[in-house]
Formats: C-alpha cells, structure tokens, sequence
C-alpha cells in the first residue's frame, strides 16, 4: 500500500516504471492536467465574487447552453495540454470537432489524444454544489509524423492508457489510474500541492445507496423501474438511500468511497441517456474497474464499446460490483 502524503510529482515519478511507455510522458500529461486542474479550482472557489457565475451566452454541439465555468475550464485545460509538447489532439464536451495540435517541429511527432469533460455537473456551478473536471487518455493509432484523425479518438475505453477525474468539492481532489488501481490526492490550497491522501481507492462490493434522477422514473424501462423499486423495498439491507447530486463526478466519488450505484439510464424520452461514452462514461468506467466497481450501458461492458461519433451519449450504470450485478439480473428480464 503506497504510503499516505506523498505529492503527486513524487507519486508519478515513483510509479513511472508502471506506465507502459517511456517515462516522462505520463508525468507531462498528468502535470498538464495538474496545473490546469489548480487554475480551474482557484476560479470555482470565487466564483459568485468574479463575474464566472451564469452563462455564457452561446450552445454547445450537444444544444446545452454554455456556462461561462464551462468555457473557462475549456480553454484553461487546452492551453495547459497545448504547452506540454505531448498531445497530438484534444476532443472536448464544449467543442463541436477535435483539436489537432501539431508538435514544436511541424512533424506531429506527439503521441497522445487527451478527450476532457472540462466541467461536469454544469447545473450545480451556480447554486455552489460540487463540480468536476473528467479526463481520458490513449495513444495515438495513427502515425506519428501524420496529423492526428478522428479514429485516434474513437478507441474503446479499454484502450485507454490513463484516465481520472478532479473534483471541486469540500475539498479538491485528482483522482487517477494508469491501469494499476486507483489513486486519489487531495489539494493543500495553501500551498498549491496535491498529496496522496486516498492511496489504492476501491468500491466496496457493495452498498447502500443508490444515485438516479428519479424524476425521469416514469420514463425509464421497466427493468430499472424494477431495479429501483427493489433498492426501495424493506427487505434485508433495504431500503437503500437515495442520494443523487446532479454531478457524475461527486455521486460517482461518494458511491466508491461508501458503496453505492449511479444510474442514468435510457427512457423514452432521451433515447440514449444523457451521458457522453468519450469523456464521461469511459474514463468513470476505467476508474471503477480499476477500483473493483463495475460499469455497463446495459448488456454490454461500458470499456468494450468501439464508439462511432465525438459526442455519441450511451446509457450508463456503474459503481459497486454486487450492485451492478443485481440490476443487470433486473435488466435481462426484459432487455
Ligand atoms: O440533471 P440530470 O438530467 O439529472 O443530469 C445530471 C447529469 O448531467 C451532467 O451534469 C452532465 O455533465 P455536464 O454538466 O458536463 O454536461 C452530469 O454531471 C450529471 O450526472
Ligand atoms: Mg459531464
Ligand atoms: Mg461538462
């Protein structure tokens, strides 16, 4: 077990050797994300005392509207990744096409494509509830020395090379696997720096709560009603409690910190579900294998979905294994 209050820069250097590439890409990559991640948390804690609250005043590809939260986090997080002489392209939630980004020799010698979910849990920002920053990263497919195309973005969650997740909550926190558990470190805003503080983050296998907008409920399939229905039963450990923020990031930290399962399912009126397979879904699904947890979008495994477009939504359950477990069982019923 990694011992407790390293920093984050002598965790990555003691870990190299655990990334499958040469050393000194991961550690740029997650100091890119590092560095934005401190900018981002220094504008959401004022935010009411600087003029960031509210929106932005255009649409983003997926028809929301932008909040200026959502904007900055972008551009703060592309600038940091653009710098650091590593990444070949960057796709994001708030920008309609991926980014291509060309190496300092004109030779798109760069190796990495970095797909982020700039701020999750948008319709919290205002009303000061707890934010997120989400981030996945693969390995180029395409050639090196070539432009980076969109198949480099459309790899399956499997494929994913690092993935993690900041939250801006009571406290901060970046939380990250490379494919070798899962590691939470929180922020000493003091002094700027993150310490290890959750070494080897697991789910338990399983749990009391569960996370749906259960204002959609008439809407969903039967087999989730049912799922529901049974969280919500006097029998054994149940019922369970119903606890849903309205933030992927923070229901998705509390479920595997205490055990617990987040839904967003499909219904009849959003026909995919809300969530995006990319940047939400993929990199939450990486983090909660690695941490014993479980994540699929029905029948299938979240992490085995070869994905089709930038933006593409899919449903989404995911958190404790015996939970997950149990809904599938409700869901094959019927799907
Ligand atoms: O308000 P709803 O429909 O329950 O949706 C909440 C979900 O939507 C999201 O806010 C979508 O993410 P963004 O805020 O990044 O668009 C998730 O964080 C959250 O879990
Ligand atoms: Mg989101
Ligand atoms: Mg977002």
């Amino acid at each position: 077990m990694e011992k407790k209050n390293k920093t984050l820069g002598e965790f990555i250097i003691e870990n190299q050797s655990e990334f499958q590439y040469s050393t000194g890409e991961l550690s740029k990559l997650i100091n890119a994300i590092r560095l934005a991640a401190k900018v981002v948390n220094h504008e959401v804690n004022k935010a009411g005392l600087i003029d960031i609250l509210g929106e932005a005043g255009d649409t983003n590809v997926q028809g929301e509207d932008q909040q200026k939260l959502d904007v900055l986090a972008n551009e703060k997080f592309i600038q940091a990744l653009r710098k650091r002489e590593i990444v070949c392209g960057i796709a994001s939630e708030e920008e309609d096409d991926f980014i291509t980004i060309n190496s300092q020799d004109e030779n798109h010698q760069n190796k990495y494509v970095v797909l982020i979910d700039p701020l999750d849990g948008s319709s919290n920002i205002d009303v000061n509830v707890s934010v997120g920053t989400i981030f996945s990263i693969y390995r180029r497919v395409t050639p090196v020395g070539t432009p980076v195309k969109l198949e480099d973005f459309l790899q399956p969650g499997k494929n994913q090379v690092a993935a993690g997740y900041v939250v801006y909550g009571t406290s901060t926190m970046l939380v990250y696997s490379t494919g070798h558990g899962v590691n939470g470190f929180t922020l000493n805003p003091a002094i700027g720096t993150f310490y290890l503080s959750h070494p080897n983050m697991q789910f338990p296998e399983t749990g009391k709560i569960y996370s749906v907008n259960e204002g959609n409920y008439v809407h969903f399939l039967q087999g989730v009603k049912d799922y529901i229905k049974y969280c919500q039963e006097e029998d054994g450990d149940r019922p369970y409690t119903s606890r849903y923020i309205g933030s992927l990031v923070s229901d998705f930290h509390r479920n595997m910190i205490k055990g617990g399962i987040y839904m967003y399912p499909k219904s009849s009126v959003t026909q995919n579900g809300k969530l995006r397979l990319l940047y939400e879904c993929n990199p939450m699904a990486f983090i909660a294998e690695q941490a014993n947890g479980m994540a699929i979008g029905g029948k299938n495994r979240i992490l085995d979905i070869v994905p089709t477009e930038l933006h593409q939504r899919v449903p989404f359950f995911c958190g404790s294994k015996k939970m997950v477990e149990k809904l599938q069982e409700f869901l094959d019923k019927y799907h």
